[in-house]
């Protein structure tokens, strides 16, 4: 237990190795990277091997990546499925882009949502993935509509849109019932990290106006024209206010990446709950916006797992951790 700090200049390997090992268990870069950009330039593939402490024991993972052709998944040397991975080796990762979902568009603001409730359980999951491929598949018929081409039918949209009505108001159920868990753990550490006083208040903006299956029927007319469904959680969005402001238009930065973080940290503890002990902490270069009492709360958070932290301000980490690296490149002295 306990945090590593990795502290390097610019341009070390230091978010490498927290990608190598996120990627290595959760199969996507936090950066949003391609596999290719994952192996060494000129070189056709790439080992990531970590000895992980999780679910009280020792494991061995190894993924080896190869340019242009099928990955490696091996948990204890067993070619594992990425789900079993992910299952045994819960993470939590907080990034210098996590910021977008107190500052970025909608979009931020439901993937975080979406993603947490993925993590909550196989019904949860299951919901988030049958709402995106019922709305994938209405925008085909839709567009094939458009171009009147024939292919489908107009009395196809009046049977699968009560099918996406139904998945579509159960997403919005558990989006809200999982936001009302999140809030007061997301209080508690906002207040904790920013100051006592300060109040975190949420609210999920909902684009449905009366219920979902009468709002498709309204704007379906319209919808085939676009060729896009207009309404759905897929165009909701959440508001975050701090002491009443709406947090992503009047927080500062260091604000808004307190929030994220503690965004992160309630799901964290929430995932704590549900499994039973704590997922393994990776923050990657998120200190630069926060001050030297708030970086010592954000650390003294993660302090109960197992938590690898990437920074280049070298002031004083040592006294905060408990074990100092240094990286130069590429190479751990
Ligand atoms: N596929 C690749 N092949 C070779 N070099 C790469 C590849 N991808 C990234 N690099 C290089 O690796 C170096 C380390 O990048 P990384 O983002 O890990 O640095 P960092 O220590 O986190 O820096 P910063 O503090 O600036 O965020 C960079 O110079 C980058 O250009």
């Amino acid at each position: 237990m306990g945090v590593t700090a990795i502290v390097g200049r610019n341009g070390q390997g230091k978010s490498s190795i927290i990608e190598a090992l996120s990627y290595a268990i959760t199969g996507r870069s936090f950066r949003g990277a391609p596999k290719d950009s994952m192996i060494t330039k000129e070189c056709e593939s790439s080992i990531v091997r970590a000895n992980i402490f999780s679910n009280q024991r020792e494991l061995l993972l190894e993924l080896s990546l190869n340019r242009g052709g099928s990955d490696r998944l091996l948990l204890n040397r067993n070619v594992t499925p990425r789900r079993d991975v992910v299952r045994a080796i819960p993470l939590t990762v907080f990034t210098l882009s996590d910021i977008e979902i107190v500052s970025g568009s909608p979009a931020h603001r439901r993937e975080f949502i979406d993603d947490s409730l993925i993590l909550m359980g196989p019904r949860a999951s299951e919901t988030v993935d049958n709402y995106e491929r019922l709305l994938q598949h209405r925008s085909h018929i839709l567009k094939s509509l458009q171009r009147g081409d024939g292919s489908v039918g107009y009395d196809s949209l009046e049977i699968f849109d009560e099918s996406l009505a139904i998945e579509g108001e159960r997403l919005i159920r558990m989006r809200l019932s999982l936001l009302s868990r999140i809030e007061p753990i997301l209080n508690e550490l906002y207040a904790d990290i920013a100051g006592k006083g300060e109040k975190v208040l949420t609210s999920y903006v909902p684009s449905v106006r009366t219920n979902l299956m009468s709002d498709l029927l309204d704007s379906r007319r319209d919808d085939i024209r676009r060729g896009i469904t207009s309404v759905g959680p897929h165009r909701d969005d959440i508001i975050f206010r701090i002491n009443g402001l709406n947090a992503r238009y009047e927080a500062s930065q260091g604000e808004q990446r307190t929030l994220a973080f503690s965004l992160k940290m309630a799901l964290h503890e929430l995932l704590r709950s549900r499994i039973g002990e704590d997922p393994i902490i990776l923050l990657d270069d998120v200190f630069s916006e926060l001050d030297e009492e708030r970086i010592e709360k954000v650390l003294k958070r993660t302090k109960s797992a197992q938590a690898i932290v990437t920074t280049s301000i070298d002031h004083q980490i040592d006294e905060k951790v408990n074990q100092k690296l240094v990286i130069e490149s590429g190479s751990l002295l």
